[in-house]
């Protein structure tokens, strides 16, 4: 087989990135407020009246915190650095909570419409707050980390492992998806602030994947569960729901836990399979939501579904240097160019089974998922004949 090329994809990758980062960091941010908005219109208007999840303005910092690293600018190295301060301290300001944490949810003039603490967003701000000390070098966001982490642990359960989803609902169902996104943060923490205490943490959370979400015992094909009840059996309604994103966002995740622990990670191939021999369509895209065996459950496909199919594709080519792998992340990124992306730098943000739009706006949420996805892929692109 021919080392398949992605190489001619990438002027139109830099094309997309160039309208869109300007586009969602300005017309994006709401600038009285210091906060980004929920969504932008396709056209690139902001939707400004929409109710604010704190989870936007994590992944926000997120996605400026990248765009620092690539020397992408908003202004001078200096601006770019002091907008992303100035928005954490409002973003502070308008979701932090008193007793430690992030409320979930704000109304466009600022005022906490949801009080809940969520553990999937706590996830978020703590790589927020990693990117804002890389990319200031300051102590006290490294600090402000470790008071979040403080916060988590409250979730924590002690009896039965794993955390609450909330500080709303203790002791109550338990769900896979915000411990994968915290084992996200742990591994960026432990990239950007020291993998002392951080890797430790990652590795908690790896654990809970081998006993707790990664069922190997149903059948011949592990997969991963989502949904439990309190004592982690599965849920007796959603408990065989299957989520290929995940499971694709997982291979990606493993791919760099192998990097920072030198674990073997066997799980890596396993979630990959599973993901591809059931939750992937004929033309390489991934559906919402599946049923083990690959039984319909949501045909639908959102663009940050295929970001991860994208990312897992070129974790496992990492892995084991598989260029079918590598052939399949370029179909996959050429789907997304001709699907989901519009030269205007929004998205057509989710598709039905046979491709054709269902959203009604971008939302701003899945900038973090598509700008890391194809911080993935440039290198590649480049180094690719
Ligand atoms: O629905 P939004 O907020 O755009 O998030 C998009 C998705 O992000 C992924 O990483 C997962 O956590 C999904 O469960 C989630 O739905």
């Amino acid at each position: 087989m021919n080392t398949p090329t992605l190489a001619p994809l990438r002027p139109q990758v830099e094309a997309f990135l160039s309208s869109a980062l300007p586009l969602w960091f300005k017309e994006g941010l709401d600038s009285a407020q210091g906060m980004f908005v929920e969504a932008l219109s396709f056209d690139g208007q902001p939707l400004r009246n929409l109710p604010r999840r704190a989870r936007v303005q994590a992944r926000q910092l997120y996605a400026l915190g990248l765009a620092h690293e690539r020397g992408e600018f908003v202004g001078s190295a200096q601006n770019h650095a002091a907008l992303m301060e100035c928005i954490m301290k409002s973003v502070t300001c308008s979701y932090g909570a008193p007793g430690g944490g992030f409320y979930t949810l704000v109304s466009a003039e600022g005022q906490v419409l949801n009080s809940e603490r969520v553990l999937y967003d706590q996830a978020f701000y703590l790589m927020a707050l990693a990117w804002l000390y890389r990319v200031t070098c300051k102590a006290s966001y490294r600090d402000a980390a470790e008071r979040l982490w403080i916060f988590i642990e409250t979730l924590r359960d002690p009896n039965s492992g794993g955390f609450q989803i909330s500080d709303a609902l203790k002791p109550g169902p338990r769900q896979q998806n915000p411990h994968m996104h915290l084992f996200e943060a742990c591994l960026l923490c432990a990239e950007l602030l020291g993998k002392v205490p951080w890797m430790a943490r990652a590795d908690e959370l790896y654990t809970l994947l081998q006993i707790r979400f990664l069922d190997t015992a149903t059948g011949p094909q592990p997969f991963l569960r989502e949904f439990f009840t309190a004592d982690w059996q599965p849920d007796p309604v959603s408990g065989d729901h299957l989520d290929p994103g995940h499971h694709y966002e997982w291979t990606w995740l493993l791919s760099r836990y192998r990097v920072l622990s030198g674990a073997a990670v066997p799980e890596l191939p396993l979630l990959y399979t599973t993901a591809r021999t059931w939750g992937t369509d004929r033309t390489g895209l991934a559906y919402d939501e599946i049923l083990p065996q690959g039984r319909e459950l949501r045909s639908t496909k959102r663009l940050w579904v295929q970001c991860e199919v994208l990312k897992g594709h070129l974790a496992y080519w990492r892995w084991n240097g598989d260029l079918e792998a590598l052939e399949r992340a370029q179909h996959v990124l050429q789907s997304i160019l001709t699907h989901y992306l519009t030269p205007q730098g929004t998205w057509f943000d989710q598709l039905s089974r046979d491709c054709k739009n269902i959203s009604k706006n971008s939302p701003s949420s899945t900038l973090y998922h598509l700008y890391v996805a194809l911080n993935e892929a440039l290198p590649v692109l480049a180094a690719t004949p």
